[in-house]
């Protein structure tokens, strides 16, 4: 894999460098322009569409636009996720859990997991109950600080979520509730957000330079890389520990005993180990938390900056709902301009993120160009998300009525917040739920308004998971 020669036809981009490839030239770029989405923009506006670049050992092609991303999510050939040691150091050296795996122990994972989501969280009632739970624990929470300030407080707005995701996570693996003050989940937090802020996902300087992890491990990213790992595999064995101590086969609370049971089952596949639940949660709780935080975040913050859409979405849930009961997903068909606003959010959240990294799987075409096998494919969901020859109108307005078309809302294939293809996010249905629960509560009890002093940036913070600059509000009740 040392061999650095440019394959022929391979898509274009910056000179190939021995020994750096073009590291140099996208360190610049990555400085000028301040993110990766920017940075493969820049690439895109100067090589086109299907950008070919190589660092240190690693040949990666970045996608722009939706045709592109469109075509690399669902060819078959680009299903592969990348098994460098990046990949392979989350896992303790193996390839494990579900969202960088491929082949069949993928499929055999992803489809059983799909599965008893379905049962333990994605089922209506259950995941209703759950997000309904940790809304009115939200809004009990903003009313004690109002009533302690007098009418309305100052809130940091790109903070307040996080916890109570986590929790809806929480209560589908294990079954247990916990407190948003729970010491537990306040350090799963912590590990979980100080890992996808470090970590981008070009990988770090360790994983185009393999050697330099023993070389000089602090300076290539190794070492905290791997602090935080393990500190996230001491967390996951000691639940499942706990778990473990208490199981009844009988009994199955959350996601974490039914996989247990399916260890003890004599039918199960060579895949189902111990090892790989611990691999599942971390998974998807990488996955599943930050994401729907930052796109609650986002959400907030461009109902700061547009607020006669926060009017218009209060107005709709007091003639549906009114003030004497909370909302809840059943209330979905009829929160129209709601929903849309969820959409708007996920669009803004994805608009700063990438898919997660795909791998050819075998020599392949891609927009005409030569994609040798195991070249790394990273689509910036900008590009297809504010792409106007996708049909994207003013991309870069928060307009919850583009969605709504005779009436009806129409969500146009363009819409990929959650990927495409086979490797479609798994938990869109969860995500979806809880942004829609936590906007619906928090807009029928408050209002929130831009400090006069203090504009909210649409701007973000870059990492795995992009998220808004640190924000406030005024909160008051309503
Ligand atoms: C707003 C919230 C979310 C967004 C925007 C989001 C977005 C995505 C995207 C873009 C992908 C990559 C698709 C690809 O590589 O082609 C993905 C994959 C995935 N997501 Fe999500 N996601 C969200 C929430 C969640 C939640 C709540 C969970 C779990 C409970 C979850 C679990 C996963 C898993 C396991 C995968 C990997 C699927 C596979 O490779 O087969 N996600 N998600």
């Amino acid at each position: 894999y040392l061999d650095t020669r440019k394959p022929k036809n391979f898509p274009p981009g910056p000179r190939w460098y021995p020994l750096i490839g073009c590291a140099w030239e996208l360190y610049k770029l990555r400085k000028s322009t301040g993110s990766l989405s920017k940075t493969t923009g820049a690439l895109a506006a100067k090589y086109g569409p299907v950008t070919g670049v190589r660092i240190g050992t690693d040949r990666i092609v970045f996608a722009y636009g939706f045709k592109a991303i469109h075509e690399f999510t669902t060819k078959d050939e680009f299903n592969g996720r990348p098994h460098g040691i990046f990949y392979r150091t989350r896992t303790w050296g193996k390839r494990r859990g579900v969202l960088l795996t491929d082949s069949e122990f993928w499929q055999d994972q992803r489809k059983f997991v799909l599965r008893q989501l379905r049962e333990f969280g994605f089922g209506k009632k259950t995941m209703s109950n759950m997000i309904e739970e940790e809304g009115s624990v939200l809004i009990e929470n903003i009313k004690k600080k109002i009533d302690n300030t007098g009418g309305a407080c100052v809130i940091r707005m790109d903070d307040i979520f996080g916890i109570h995701v986590l929790n809806t996570l929480w209560t589908m693996m294990t079954g247990n509730k916990c407190s948003s003050d729970d010491k537990e989940i306040r350090r799963l937090q912590v590990i979980l957000t100080d890992l996808l802020s470090k970590v981008h996902m070009d990988g770090a300087l360790f994983s185009h330079y393999p050697i330099l992890r023993h070389l000089c491990p602090d300076y290539s990213g190794y070492n905290m890389y791997l602090g935080i790992h393990k500190r996230m595999w001491r967390f996951f064995a000691l639940e499942i520990q706990k778990i473990k101590e208490t199981y009844n086969p009988y009994d199955l609370r959350g996601f974490m005993d039914v996989y247990l049971k399916m260890l003890n089952s004599p039918k199960k596949k060579e895949s189902f180990t111990e090892g790989q639940l611990l691999a599942i949660c971390m998974d998807l709780f990488i996955a599943g938390s930050e994401t729907t935080t930052k796109t609650l975040g986002f959400g907030f913050l461009y109902l700061l900056l547009y607020p006669e859409v926060q009017r218009k979405a209060q107005e709709e849930i007091d003639r549906v709902i009114g003030r004497d009961r909370l909302p809840t997903l059943n209330d979905r068909p009829n929160l129209q301009y709601v929903e849309c606003v969820v959409l708007e959010s996920l669009r803004m959240f994805g608009a700063k993120a990438f898919i997660i990294p795909h791998r050819a799987a075998k020599d392949a075409y891609l927009n005409g160009y030569l994609i040798p096998k195991d070249t790394i494919l990273l689509g910036s969901l900008q590009s297809a998300l504010y792409d106007k020859e996708a049909g994207w109108e003013n991309p870069e307005v928060f307009d919850p009525e583009r969605y709504i078309k005779d009436g009806n809302i129409h969500v146009p294939d363009h819409f990929i917040p959650f990927g495409f293809g086979k490797h479609r996010c798994m938990g869109e249905t969860l995500a979806r739920a809880n942004v829609f629960l936590i906007v619906a509560c928090l807009l029928q009890n408050f209002t929130f308004t831009a400090l006069p002093n203090e504009p909210p940036s649409p701007d973000f913070v870059d990492g795995v998971t992009p998220g808004p600059k640190p924000f406030r509000a005024l909160v008051t009740l309503r």
